[in-house]
């Protein structure tokens, strides 16, 4: 089986190089968390991949046509915006799939009325409905107390449906629950 991508000696940054050199690959179906202190470039290696980042050496292959859709840490709020969680998910070409029913309560909701953690959910979801073959999520568990914690992790088993993805972190219980391997980062 050829992986859907490759991360060989990977070292990415902005005006200078912040993280890497980094090796990994990911077959189809894996769940993989990437962990690493604060500031290590763990970000900054998710922006590398969807091409946000600057790539300074290394190599990086992507499968042909390969779909990724990226959760960032922290998607902007809008402070004044007419627009519901449904209305996000058809612009992000997540309508396609059909969202647990807690899910698709909160799409009905002006986005700007959310709580933080509902907005965090909808976010989510606006990744996981797409058709994207590859999903990065980025620190998902932000904002989410125990029990929405546990609802992300059901949301990401039964949404992935054998797709991909690649997590971000600080939690290391989270990343246990989900995960079935670790990719150490450093700077
Ligand atoms: N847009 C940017 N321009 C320049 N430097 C940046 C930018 N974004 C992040 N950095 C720097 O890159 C380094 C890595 O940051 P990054 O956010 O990737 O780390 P992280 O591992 O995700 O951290 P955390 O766990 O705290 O979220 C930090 O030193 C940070 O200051």
């Amino acid at each position: 089986m050829q992986p859907l991508l490759v991360c060989d000696g990977l070292i990415a940054g902005y005006d200078r190089p912040v993280v890497g050199p980094v090796s990994f690959d990911l077959y189809a179906g894996e769940v993989v968390g990437l962990l690493g202190s604060n500031g290590a470039g763990k970000s900054t290696l998710l922006k590398a991949l969807t091409g946000q980042a600057r790539i300074f050496d290394g190599c990086l292959t992507r499968a042909p046509g390969l779909r990724m859709a990226h959760h960032r840490q922290q998607p902007v709020r809008p402070r004044e915006c007419p627009l519901t969680g449904d209305d996000l998910v058809r612009l992000t070409g997540a309508g396609r799939r059909t969202p647990p029913g807690d899910v698709a309560r909160l799409l009905d909701c002006r986005m700007d009325q959310l709580s933080g953690g509902q907005f965090q959910i909808v976010q989510i979801w606006a990744c996981l409905g797409s058709p994207a073959d590859l999903i990065l999520l980025d620190e998902p568990t932000n904002n989410l107390d125990p029990e929405a914690t546990a609802g992300l992790i059901r949301l990401i088993r039964e949404g992935l449906g054998g797709r991909t993805l690649l997590v971000v972190s600080h939690e290391a219980d989270f990343i246990q629950t989900v995960c079935s391997r670790v990719v150490p980062v450093s700077p």
